[in-house]
């Protein structure tokens, strides 16, 4: 009976602790001054977040309701959500050091060791890798990579020239976009010459399909997660799960990687640069730069050639996609930018002159720029977590709190982007300086998109090479294909267009 007293009496101090705390944690925003929409017990505002059709939308929606600065909670972890520049600039740039790591979903927090990527590195881990990699993305090392995505272009526009008839037919670019990027990224990162353009059943474009394109992609990760957990707790079990599309594809680089290894050859791309600044040793980090060890392990090699897949593929063809339905609905802008490509004389023979004239033509530059400030592809990923508490404009961020920025908002403020309209589609707004963190498509700051140059590079180079050859027009059914859904990224159904030869090709 006394014992029956005692486990109650503690199991409901155990409840009473828990209520107090989840209040307590409940009270943050409040205790700082910051507007909050209703939360949930225990959820807090995780269940509006997973019920809306679009995160980037619903933030959009409560900024203007509750103002620059506001707070939501991931379960009982205060997020802030924020359009104010001047405070996301202290946080992104001036203040790095105190928030120098994302907030990762579940998945991402299961992996350890040197299965940890760029991605989701945190402190001298990310510090040494970023150091280790950035080097593989200079100028001069898109330059000598430029003839890989060049194949994969002209693979795309022999495609198109095989089904384009004398009078033009609609087809769903977004398609060949995403088999296109694909090839470049198995190209580039994985360092097997693919053709999934011509090749529909490569086995490769299935797996990466069944690891990308999830229609239930929570429940996917759910699996992830299981699996990873079941094989951590009885290794054995390995053997009889069966591996999900991810593991399939990360199993295959390491076959990649050692075929690399033992190959007196050796290619310019992604992985080889990785495998270079690699070692087969142990390594140790060190918060002492000036001991900071500067190679990646050769697993890391691993992990981050399946992160560059995951990263560059779906951004990259949905950037080409959006970009596809400017030009279609805007035929003086393409207009303007034919006549830009045009009067380039290109050395198509020469892949690393071609490479100089197609990333330095200024109004393809603005365009893509105004194309990314109009439908930013992703917004998840740019969120930061305070690993130390500190003051940014006069506000106390504590340590552990998320701060995640409100990019529609602040890619549609007049303040930010005006005189023009900035529901107006208008590139020449980019040749004015703007405020550092008013342009966000790639993130901010010394964590921003370490890939910027390769995806500019293969936006630019698919764009030129389209505009020379076709016309692209609007077809009947371009409004319905665009209904956008935001998933990883924010992302169109389709996208429906017609392309002519051009009378000039
Ligand atoms: C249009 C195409 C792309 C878009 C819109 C895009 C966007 C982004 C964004 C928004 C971030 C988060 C930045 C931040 O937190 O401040 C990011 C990070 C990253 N991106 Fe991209 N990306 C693109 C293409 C690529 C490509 C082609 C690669 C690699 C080949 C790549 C590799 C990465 C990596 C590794 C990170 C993590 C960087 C770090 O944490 O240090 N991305 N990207």
């Amino acid at each position: 009976m006394l014992c029956t007293i005692v486990l109650l009496t503690c199991f409901l101090c155990l409840i009473i602790t828990y209520l107090w705390m989840t209040n307590h944690s409940y009270g943050y925003f409040k205790r700082h001054g910051i507007p909050t929409p209703p939360h949930r017990f225990f959820f807090g505002h995780y269940k509006d977040l997973w019920a809306t059709k679009s995160f980037s939308i619903t933030l959009q929606q409560w900024t203007k309701k509750y103002g620059s600065i506001y707070g939501l909670f991931l379960g009982t972890k205060p997020m802030y959500v924020v359009s104010n520049v001047d405070f996301l600039q202290e946080i992104y740039i001036k203040q790095f050091s105190s928030f120098h790591s994302r907030h990762l979903p579940i998945i991402l927090r299961l992996q350890t060791g040197h299965k940890v990527h760029l991605f989701s590195a945190i402190g001298a881990r990310w510090r040494r890798q970023r150091h280790v990699i950035n080097p593989t993305f200079t100028a001069g090392k898109m330059k000598l990579m430029s003839s890989l995505v060049s194949e994969c272009i002209e693979t795309m526009t022999q495609k198109l020239f095989s089904v384009i008839q004398s009078q033009p037919i609609e087809l769903n670019i977004y398609q060949l976009y995403k088999r296109m990027t694909m090839d470049v990224i198995c190209r580039c990162a994985f360092g097997i010459d693919t053709d999934m353009q011509n090749d529909t059943e490569n086995i490769y474009l299935k797996k990466s399909a069944g690891a990308f394109d999830q229609p239930f992609r929570y429940f996917y990760l759910f699996q992830i997660g299981i699996r990873r957990v079941l094989i951590r707790l009885i290794p054995f079990l390995k053997d009889y799960i069966e591996e999900t599309p991810g593991s399939w594809l990360t199993n295959r680089v390491r076959d990649v990687v050692n075929l690399r290894k033992q190959s007196p050859t050796k290619r310019i791309d992604l992985l080889q640069l990785m495998i270079d600044a690699s070692t087969d040793g142990d390594v140790k980090d060190n918060v002492d730069e000036q001991l900071m060890p500067k190679v990646l392990h050769a697993d890391e090699v691993i992990s981050n050639v399946f992160l560059f897949m995951i990263a560059g593929y779906e951004t990259t063809s949905t950037a080409l996609a959006y970009s596809t339905y400017v030009l279609a609905t805007k035929p003086l802008i393409q207009q303007r930018l034919r006549k830009e490509i045009d009067q380039i004389d290109w050395k198509d023979d020469n892949k690393e002159a071609t490479y100089d004239l197609a990333v330095n033509l200024p109004y393809l530059d603005l365009f893509i720029r105004e194309v990314l400030r109009m439908y930013p592809v992703g917004t998840k990923g740019l969120t930061r977590e305070c690993n130390t508490t500190t003051t940014v404009c006069d506000h106390t961020i504590e340590e552990g709190s998320v701060i995640q920025p409100d990019v529609f908002t602040i890619h549609y403020d007049p303040e930010l982007w005006g005189p023009e309209d900035p529901n107006i589609f208008y590139p020449e707004r980019h040749a004015e300086k703007r405020h550092p963190a008013a342009w966000m498509p790639f993130g901010i700051g010394p964590r921003s998109c370490i890939g910027i140059r390769f995806a500019l590079m293969e936006l630019k180079m698919c764009l030129i090479r389209l505009l020379r050859e076709y016309e692209i027009l609007a077809s009947d059914r371009l409004e319905e294909g665009f209904r956008r859904e935001e998933r990883l990224v924010i992302q169109p159904d389709a996208i429906y267009i017609k392309l002519k030869k051009c009378s000039t090709a």
